[in-house]
């Protein structure tokens, strides 16, 4: 850091490491064919890579979503960002706002909730605000969980994220080492696998795939063979009311929560108003703007945070004290990843008090990585916080040439998985709900 000279003149102020370009890249990590009430993974998930380069020579990264319509706001945010202090986390914020004023509000994914201008903002800004403070802790010696409070936990636990799926893709793609997963044994299976590899202390299962009744077996089997596991159902809005409501009586007490059985504010009030099961989200609500609604209504007990599209660190923290402030529990979402964003989940979770559920990841089902040294270890299903300044990790560049020539390749330049779908079963829609 140098020093300049105070506004008065008289005092001298020390200023930040100041943003001289930044690097955008793009990449695609080999995915698994995963169900999901949208469809089916495609055989590659798209995720942008950003380093951030400053005058004092230090550089900070980050990771985002990969899709062309997301990578075209990043770097039309991006262009802004020369010049900014990265202390000043308020002046990248009105950068952001103002290079994306009149930007079309996009979502990578729907599984995220309805896109809007202020959440295609949050997305940029969460981008390069994870990049400044691994840039800040550099500069200052201190882990990112120390910026955000210092760490109220020395582990952070994540969940075994299940899916149905497929033994491989259709056509040209290498088979993944899971095999399919299609009925309760399979999912059992699973689950086995996944708890035995990283310990894993509570479960997850991606549902909205089959029939209401399969899945509520899925889940009574998943009870049955791990009794002192939580387990989670989520979905994806692909319910509708009556049948959440059918679901939700069937599975009273079996559940951790249950997340997004059906789409909407006003919908997930009428299914919380007939069940004792905590409902979860991270597609009713995924922006600030949508709080009141839902806590008038007592549509959720549960948000999922995710500081990629609520903004960042400090808006999650945000986010977690208007939930203790609702009384209403945080967790924390995911979607395909590699070890930068898991690094910054684990620094945001660590530092944050009433991040009391595990934390799902996609990790398991991801066979490369981009940090150097390899995936995040998971011990005991957690996950401690990297050590060293910043983030903690850095990104292997070999690696990261790798996957952007795989990005260049093959040919996926935004997430559909209704059409990879359709490749298997034409006659499928993908509209919700479908039960
Ligand atoms: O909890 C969720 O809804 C998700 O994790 C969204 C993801 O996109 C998930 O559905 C997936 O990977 O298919
Ligand atoms: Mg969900």
């Amino acid at each position: 850091m140098s020093t300049q000279a105070g506004r008065g003149g008289s005092e001298s102020t020390q200023r930040g490491p100041v943003v001289t370009g930044v690097d955008i890249t793009p990449v695609a990590i080999a995915d698994p064919p995963l169900l999901n009430a949208s469809g089916v993974h495609e055989p590659f998930q798209l995720r942008s890579i950003i380093q951030v380069r400053t005058d004092a020579g230090i550089t900070g990264v980050s990771e985002a979503y990969g899709d062309d319509a997301t990578l075209a706001q990043l770097r039309q945010a991006a262009a802004t960002l020369p010049g900014l202090d990265v202390f000043h986390l308020n002046d990248l914020t009105r950068r952001v706002s103002g290079a994306l004023a009149s930007a079309s509000a996009s979502s990578p994914t729907e599984l995220i909730g309805a896109a809007s201008a202020d959440k295609t903002v949050a997305q940029a800004v969460s981008a390069f605000e994870v990049a400044c403070f691994d840039i800040q802790g550099k500069a200052t010696g201190k882990p990112v969980v120390d910026l955000l409070g210092g760490a109220v936990r020395d582990r952070v636990d994540f969940s075994a994220y299940l899916f149905y799926k497929w033994a491989e893709h259709p056509g040209d793609y290498p088979a993944d080492d899971w095999g399919a997963a299609l009925d309760p044994d399979g999912i059992v299976a699973q689950a086995r696998r996944m708890v035995e590899l990283y310990g894993f202390g509570s479960l997850k299962l991606k549902g909205g795939v089959f029939a209401p009744e399969e899945e509520v077996a899925a889940v009574k089997a998943l009870r049955a063979a791990f009794p002192d596991r939580p387990v989670r159902l989520d979905p994806n809005a692909n319910w509708s009311v009556e049948t959440s409501h059918r679901v939700a009586a069937a599975l009273e007490g079996e559940l951790e929560y249950l997340e997004d059985p059906t789409a909407g504010i006003p919908g997930m009030a009428e299914v919380a108003a007939k069940t004792s099961l905590p409902l979860a989200t991270n597609m009713c609500v995924t922006g600030f703007a949508e709080i009141p609604e839902a806590v008038r209504l007592g549509a959720v007990q549960v948000i999922l945070s995710d500081h990629h599209f609520w903004g960042g660190f400090r808006a999650t923290q945000a986010l977690a004290g208007l939930c203790e402030t609702f009384g209403l529990g945080l967790s924390m979402h995911s979607n395909t990843h590699l070890g930068i964003s898991l690094a910054a989940m684990t620094h945001l979770a660590a530092a944050t008090p009433n991040l009391t559920y595990a934390l799902d990841t996609h990790s398991p089902w991801k066979t490369e990585e981009v940090i150097a040294g390899g995936p995040l270890r998971f011990v005991g299903g957690a996950l401690t916080v990297p050590e060293g300044p910043g983030l903690g990790v850095a990104v292997d560049e070999d690696a990261l040439a790798r996957l952007h020539e795989q990005y260049l390749t093959c040919g996926f330049r935004k997430r559909d998985d209704a059409t990879w779908m359709r490749r298997v079963q034409p006659e499928f829609t993908g509209r919700r709900p479908r039960f």
